[in-house]
């Protein structure tokens, strides 16, 4: 089952790996035609209704795979409106091909013609709201037709993700659909069929720049506030991580340290709010006023970096987790309190393959072979009920029932502070995305960011360097 956001996501993956749209479009378009042959027998006639979308472009490419059928295609809308390259193309060869086709601007004008099967390529993932004229009446004319029909990847009008339509939709005995079923079709009267076109599995496996469409299509969180907790024996870790944030969108990154080291913390960037407490670590007395604050004023908690791993601290953890209900990023030292605490709060947790261990996660032995322990990931993600982002050579990302792995990165990256980058920017990503897509788009951003350095130098990466390589790797120099 795969939803049409996520279909788009996977898409832009198969592009990424050097498998194009319009090689997917090709197989989309021979899947139409089978499943054509499957209803009536050459010589039958086809009439193929599109639209100006790909889903259109199914029908112009199954069109080339019917020659042995009688054919004609009835576009909605001037050929100047087809909305992308790849259904223009395929246009293009249908009109140089001396195919039967006719554009349709008039709705009224739309007349079906007499024909044994309709192919329904008007709308498929990209439909909005009710069907808008031509393609409603279209679809009435098509409805009241007692040809077979054949919808291409969903009905026109239907939408995907629910099976729900606003107004008038294609009512299809079949369905061709891509890929993977998708949501919507099961409750429709049509028999589905799940055409196979060609994704590369590692499309969906691997995060790659189609997961970055979230945060790259929606609006982010505009006041995004993001809470660092951390640091203690350690400064530059909260720094890392509240700077981060801010790379990531945040609009706000505090600091919460001790009185001690807070003002180090703030010498290291003018952009951090850094607030100190009483103490030289963080203790128990801490955290109601830590935990009200966060509640009161903040999007996402950053806990762990830089903390150390004294016992009131530890201890502090674990109170803080049990108290807090909101979303929170937990790495390094407040790791291992994870397991152990009851929280209503929203936690992505980041640990590397050590900190998976102490967790009660897999115990895996080398930095290359975690991601073949992804499935154990995955069961301990379930166990634990928050999101995991197990760090190594590959990144495992898993909220136990999904489960991608992340190749994003440079050998540059084992370098101290990297984790702390991560975890700032999922925060930052966090205020305005769910879990699990703001742990697999940080994850892909600060491996990509360190690709992008490295294309300007070899090893020698520092932590603090992917800051400035951060935003470029979120809001993308690939072709998502
Ligand atoms: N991997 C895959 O699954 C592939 C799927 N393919 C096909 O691509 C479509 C999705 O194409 P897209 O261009 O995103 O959108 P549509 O063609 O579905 O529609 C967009 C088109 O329709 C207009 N429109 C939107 N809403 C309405 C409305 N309510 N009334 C009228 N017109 C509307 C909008 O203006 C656009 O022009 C997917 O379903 C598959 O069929 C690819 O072929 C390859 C891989
Ligand atoms: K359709």
């Amino acid at each position: 089952m795969i939803s049409s956001e996520r279909m788009a996501q996977v898409d832009a993956n198969a592009a990424a790996l050097g498998v194009p749209r319009k090689q997917l479009m090709e197989s989309s378009g021979n899947a139409v035609a089978r499943e054509v042959r499957a209803v009536a027998d050459p010589g039958a006639r086809v009439a193929v209704v599109t639209g100006r979308g790909n889903n259109g472009g199914d029908g112009f490419v199954a069109v080339r795979f019917l020659d042995d059928y009688d054919t004609s295609v009835h576009l909605l809308g001037r050929e100047e409106t087809i909305a992308t390259d790849i259904a223009r193309e395929n246009w293009a060869a249908l009109r140089r091909g001396d195919y039967a086709t006719e554009t349709v601007t008039d709705s009224r004008a739309f007349e079906l013609p007499e024909c044994d099967v309709v192919v329904d390529a008007m709308l498929g993932t990209g439909v909005t709201g009710a069907l808008r004229e031509p393609e409603a009446t279209a679809a009435e004319r098509i409805n009241e037709s007692d040809a077979t029909v054949v919808a291409v990847d969903v009905p026109s009008g239907v939408d995907a993700n629910t099976g729900d339509a606003d107004g008038t939709a294609v009512e299809a005995d079949r369905v061709v659909t891509f890929h993977d079923r998708k949501p919507g079709l099961d409750s429709l009267d049509a028999e589905v069929a799940v055409a196979d076109i060609g994704v590369p599995a590692a499309a969906e496996r691997f995060v790659g720049p189609g997961d970055m469409l979230p945060v790259r299509q929606g609006s982010g969180a505009d006041d995004a506030r993001v809470y660092v907790v951390g640091g203690g024996p350690y400064t530059g870790a909260p720094a890392l991580a509240a700077q981060a944030a801010l790379r990531a969108g945040a609009n706000l990154s505090f600091v919460a340290a001790p009185g001690p080291v807070a003002p180090q913390i703030q010498g290291y960037a003018e952009d951090l709010i850094v607030q100190s407490y009483e103490g030289e670590r963080l203790d128990p007395e801490q955290v109601p006023d830590l935990v009200d604050t966060a509640e009161s004023y903040d999007d996402v908690v950053v806990l762990g970096p830089g903390l150390g791993n004294a016992d009131e601290t530890l201890e502090a953890a674990e109170r803080f987790l049990a108290e807090f209900s909101g979303r929170a990023v937990v790495d390094a030292d407040a790791l291992p309190v994870v397991p152990e605490v009851e929280t209503d709060a929203t936690l992505v947790c980041t640990p590397n393959r050590k900190e998976l261990a102490k967790m009660g996660g897999p115990e895996v032995e080398s930095a290359d072979a975690l991601a073949d322990r992804a499935d154990e990931i995955e069961a301990f993600a379930a166990e634990l009920g928050h999101v995991v982002v197990a760090k190594a050579e590959d990144d495992v990302i898993s909220d136990g029932e999904r489960t991608r792995v992340s190749k994003a990165g440079t050998s540059g990256m084992t370098v101290g502070g990297t984790g702390d980058t991560l975890a700032g920017a999922t925060a930052g990503l966090f205020a305005a995305h769910d879990a699990f897509e703001s742990a697999c788009m940080a994850t892909y951003a600060n491996g990509r960011a360190a690709e992008l350095l490295d294309e300007e130098r070899h090893d020698g990466l520092l932590a603090s360097d992917l800051l400035d390589a951060l935003p470029r790797a979120i809001w993308g120099d690939d072709d998502a």
